[in-house]
């Protein structure tokens, strides 16, 4: 059928068939927060490269995470911003049981429960170089001591109260050892997010100033371990190999530009899959908003629709607060 019999604007005109043809519609229960946390009190320190965003000190994330539940954000995803004193070769720091990121955990989780609790498993905020994982002599990031240290830092995180286990590392078989781990030692709750397709990607340089890992790392790059931006079959490899050791979801990330990915992902697996709005792409919409160029409000919930519409169960995004007014009180 043609026109004028097929008029695709018709159900276009109004609002209420608008509505009622609409495929993909983002709701708060799709979005995890992202926080990161730092030392002392009452603090709240200005990421210059991410206008908005925070480093909290635990009293201040305890809020933040308040403000998820009261919204209705199922869950916050948490990284470290450990002082630059604690860092070592070997990253030790990462699983000590009183370390800033444990603390931050049992905080949380003793005075919201209910909110689930993503923990990053990786060395980098940890190391001295910046590196994911522990390097030789040549600065190479070695595969399986690596491992061990991850699993170390995954247990102390189960330890302390984190639901999720995410493992944003890509050294090749963590998540196995990661889930042995944990089931040897009884945390047979303690769910894995794999980050199974994470690119070697420029979208990360604000993280880097969020964490204070930019500096340390100086010029190395991470193209040994994360996968390079021209591939999408090794993204499948990466997240089926993932899914047979044992993660609860897999991730792909950056978000936006990878949208591909997600969608190739989710239609061979078909296993809960999440992706990560990062830091770069907040940058980019944040700025041109505060610049007049783009109406933040209404790109932010374009591009968390068009993950949801890719393919992606949930989205970790730093503007998930922002997102969640917006959907529910049309602020
Ligand atoms: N493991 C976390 C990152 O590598 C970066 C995230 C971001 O850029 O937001
Ligand atoms: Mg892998």
């Amino acid at each position: 059928m043609s026109y004028p019999s097929t008029r695709l604007r018709r159900m276009r005109r109004d609002a209420f068939s608008r509505a009622l043809m609409r495929e993909t519609t983002l709701l708060v229960s799709d979005l995890i927060m992202v926080a990161f946390v730092v030392e002392g009190s009452g603090k709240r320190e200005a990421v210059p490269s991410m206008p908005g965003v925070f480093r909290l000190s635990i009293d201040e994330l305890v809020k933040l995470a308040g403000d998820c539940v009261a919204l209705g954000i199922p869950a916050l995803a948490l990284f470290p911003s450990p002082g630059q004193d604690v860092k070592t070769e070997d990253a030790r720091e990462a699983w000590n049981p009183d370390a800033l990121f444990q603390r931050a955990a049992r905080a949380v989780k003793a005075r919201y429960p209910q909110l689930g609790l993503i923990g990053d498993v990786a060395l980098d905020p940890y190391t001295t170089h910046g590196q994911d994982g522990l390097i030789d002599a040549a600065g190479y990031v070695m595969n399986d001591p690596t491992i061990e240290a991850l699993v170390r830092m995954a247990l102390a995180q189960a330890e302390a109260g984190f639901d999720f286990v995410a493992p944003s590392d890509m050294m090749d078989g963590r998540i196995g050892a990661i889930r042995l781990a944990l089931e040897q030692a009884g945390h047979v709750h303690t769910r894995i997010l794999a980050y199974s397709a994470k690119y070697a990607s420029g979208f990360y340089g604000p993280f880097r100033d969020a964490v204070g890992s930019a500096g340390n790392l100086g010029s190395g790059g991470k193209h040994t371990y994360q996968m390079d931006v021209g591939n999408s079959d090794e993204a499948l490899r990466e997240v089926e190999l993932d899914i047979h050791e044992g993660a609860d979801a897999v991730m792909v990330k950056p978000g936006l530009p990878y949208l591909d990915v997600v969608r190739r992902v989710k239609d061979r697996f078909g296993v809960p899959t999440f992706v990560y709005q990062v830091s770069g792409e907040y940058a980019m919409l944040k700025a041109a908003a505060q610049n007049g160029w783009l109406d933040e409000r209404t790109v932010v919930l374009e591009t968390l629709t068009a993950m949801k519409r890719a393919g992606a169960d949930a989205i970790l995004t730093y503007y998930a607060i922002d997102a969640a007014r917006w959907l529910t009180r049309g602020e």
